[in-house]
């Protein structure tokens, strides 16, 4: 097969996650590529025997990294699922070999071949969101995938089958591939959401579901081989149930994260810095650079690679300085991720975002306030009118989001804590927010039609702009303008 080599075999009987971490090293530093399937099975078996294994199994009461509860993991086992999948991708395309050689570059049939015998094979119903679904290891005994590992799925089988241009392009909440002889070509090869008819074998939306959050208006993250590893490894999932994690598979995402990391495979995968960072947060590794450096890591790589388009970096870093009680810095990371949202336009498809913005404005925010107002101190955020700013930034950005879109984003329940948090701030210190007002930057999303106001809206922190036209004098217009749309919505609602 071409997955194992002597160096594998050598390294079977797996008994530790030590020897895990050796054969990830192995596959890439010394091949020329590392044989996803093979490396999706073994993390998929490990962590399937150390977070759905048998609940009452005897606790060893051993190292938990060097001979963890890990039942031995035999070389015949993994070589039995690898040969099980080769099957299933050869099977299913008969790849034309003319004077045997066969076509270097993959196409649109071949992806959707592929992609149809990894959707063929799925059982017929099973609860697309439960945890330990990402793996070919959850495949291959149990029928059972997510969206992600669908498409993780399609790449592997194309690496199996010697298409090395076919790989995976990841969004903040979606996943394709690229392929053909320049990585031009698009494909969708598996589902998204609920309740929405598949896409598969289409090209990555051109129109309007370009606009949307979804397809990160064309920045996604174009894995190479290594960054595929990446996915997988970011994909590893820890949780033994809602509220423990199995510390053994925490630590083997951990310690493979930091090993992709070494190799400059995250400079360009924002999301897998800051799931590094989140481990770090929990458990920090001596002599590493600390998590809240990675937070600024995976913002700067977004902003250098992506055109800023991504919110999750922003989202990250607001989620450890609230854990952490540093309010002030948590309102500037969640108005930075509302700059994000502001360009784009609010589809349906953007629900997993939504949720985002919903908690933070509707929950996280109106705690910090809560917290804040209880107890009385000069150096409260209240005193602060560069938090106000960051808070109008915050809900401008989601008002921007909603403008130009088919579908609204703000209801009632939004503008009951807005108001409740703009107004625990005094008028003084309200007062010190300086108003300015902006030109037009940047290509507007409104395809390109002048806005009514011929303005955009723009805020930062110490200055908030409306547009000229509407030209609220003062934020207490604002704030009537807020409440009234409250009154007439609930009236209308009553
Ligand atoms: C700030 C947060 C709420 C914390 N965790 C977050 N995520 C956890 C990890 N996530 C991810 N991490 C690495 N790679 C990917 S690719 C992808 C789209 C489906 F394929 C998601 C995702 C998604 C985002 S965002």
């Amino acid at each position: 097969m071409a997955g194992f080599r002597d160096i594998d075999r050598a390294l079977f009987p797996i008994k530790s996650i030590t020897s895990v971490i050796e054969i990830f090293k192995h596959h890439l530093e010394r091949t020329s590529e590392p044989d996803l399937a093979l490396l999706s099975i073994i993390v998929g078996a490990v962590e399937n025997s150390l977070t759905c294994g048998r609940p009452n199994a005897p606790l060893q009461i051993c190292d938990p990294i060097e001979s963890s509860r890990l039942p031995s993991l035999e070389y015949h086992t993994v070589e039995v699922l690898y040969n099980k999948f080769y099957a299933i991708m050869k099977g299913a395309v008969d790849v034309p070999v003319k004077n045997n050689a066969k076509p270097q570059y993959a196409t649109r049939e071949l992806v959707k071949k592929v992609s149809d015998a990894v959707w063929n094979t799925l059982s017929r119903s099973y609860y697309k969101d439960r945890a330990h679904l990402q793996s070919l290891y959850s495949y291959l005994t149990g029928n059972k995938l997510d969206c992600f590992g669908v498409a993780f799925a399609v790449v592997a089988g194309c690496q199996a089958l010697g298409f090395a241009d076919v790989h995976l392009a990841l969004s903040e909440d979606h996943a394709w591939v690229v392929f053909g002889e320049f990585s031009t070509e698009t494909a969708e090869v598996t589902w998204h959401g609920k309740g929405n008819e598949d896409k598969r074998g289409q090209e990555i939306g051109k129109g309007v579901a370009a606009r949307s959050w979804l397809y990160v208006n064309n920045k996604p993250v174009v894995c190479t081989r290594a960054m595929e590893v990446a996915a997988l490894v970011s994909a590893i999932n820890p949780s033994l149930n809602a509220t423990h994690d199995a510390y053994e598979v925490a630590y083997l995402q951990q310690e493979l994260l930091w090993l992709l990391y070494d190799l400059g495979h995250l400079t360009k995968y924002p999301m897998a810095i800051g799931n590094l960072g989140d481990l770090e947060e929990i458990s920090s590794t001596p002599g590493r650079i600390r998590c809240d450096i990675l937070f600024r890591e995976a913002i700067s790589s977004a902003r250098s690679y992506y055109d800023n388009m991504h919110v999750y970096p922003y989202t990250y870093q607001g989620g450890y300085f609230y854990r952490n009680k540093m309010y002030k810095e948590a309102f500037e990371s969640w108005a930075n991720a509302s700059d994000v949202i502001r360009k784009y336009n609010y589809s349906r498809d953007d629900e997993e975002i939504y949720k985002e913005f919903l908690e933070i404005a509707n929950e996280l925010i109106p705690h910090i306030m809560k917290v804040e107002s209880s107890g009385f101190s000069a150096n409260s955020i209240l005193k602060k009118p560069e938090c106000f700013a960051c808070l109008l930034r915050f809900y401008d950005g989601i008002c921007q989001w909603e403008e130009g879109s088919a579908t609204p984003v703000l209801h009632i329940g939004w503008a009951k804590p807005l108001v409740n948090t703009i107004s625990k701030f005094d008028s003084e210190v309200r007062a010190q927010v300086n108003i300015v007002c902006e030109s037009n930057t940047g290509d507007s999303k409104y395809d390109h039609r002048t806005q009514a106001n011929g303005n955009t809206n723009c805020l930062n922190n110490n200055n908030y702009c409306i547009s000229e036209k509407e030209n609220r004098s003062s934020d207490n217009e604002l704030i009537h303008a807020i409440e009234s749309k409250v009154i007439s919505e609930e009236s209308s609602d009553n």
